[in-house]
């Protein structure tokens, strides 16, 4: 499976699962709110038996696991069926294992000598992390200048919200936006599905070109 629908809809809902129970009503209140994908960060416990268990029940899904920050998880990603990676750095170790799987990284870069390492291991896609207290779309702007006219892009993530992410959509050098402020953690954990369609229906609609 592809990043076709992320680049679609320019969005990634970052979502921290608490208990495995909120799993499945999570990845359907997405589907059912018309966003198919998302990206469960390896911080909680139930991580790993989340994701198996919307890969097993929603295989139209793309399904992409956040905070990797070791190597060793990977197998296990690729075999659950999980597409793609997403962690807070670079760590060249996790790229080359990814690489060698055949599995797609985007690691987490903010200065220009991590986009220089990332495009020197053919990285076409990295996360600007964390986008706003890094220098939010000013920073962005700045790396678009050496970068731009190379085919890399970015997906600027952290402390974005529907209030300031429109100039970072507006870069031709973002493919998508990251977030959590659509499926947060707190609605999830309250079991809150109805919000989560709600606020995931005005970002989709925020984010996606006309
Ligand atoms: O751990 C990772 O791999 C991540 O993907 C980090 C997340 O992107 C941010 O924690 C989301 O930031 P907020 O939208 O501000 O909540």
């Amino acid at each position: 499976m592809s990043l076709e629908s992320i680049t679609k809809s320019r969005l990634v809902p970052v979502a921290v699962i608490p208990s495995l129970s909120s799993a499945l009503p999570l990845a359907e209140a997405l589907m059912e709110a018309g966003l198919p994908h998302i990206e469960v960060t390896l911080r909680t416990d139930c991580a790993l038996e989340a994701m198996r268990a919307i890969c097993k029940e929603f295989p139209e899904m793309t399904i992409g696991a956040g905070t990797i920050l070791d190597a060793t998880v990977l197998p296990e990603l690729v075999e659950m069926g999980v597409t793609f990676g997403v962690s807070p750095g670079l760590n060249p170790e996790v790229i080359e294992k990814a690489q060698s799987l055949d599995f797609q990284m985007i690691p987490g870069v903010i200065t220009p000598g991590e986009v220089e390492r990332g495009l020197s291991m053919g990285l076409k896609l990295l996360k600007f992390f964390p986008a706003e207290a890094a220098g939010g779309v000013k920073m962005l702007k700045a790396l678009a200048g050496p970068y731009g006219h190379t085919s890399v892009q970015f997906v600027p993530t952290g402390g974005i919200n529907a209030a300031n992410a429109q100039p970072y959509l507006d870069l031709k050098i973002t493919r998508a936006i990251g977030g959590s402020w659509f499926v947060d953690q707190k609605l999830v954990a309250d079991g809150d599905f109805e919000q989560i369609k709600t606020l995931t229906r005005a970002a989709i609609k925020l984010a996606t070109p006309n």
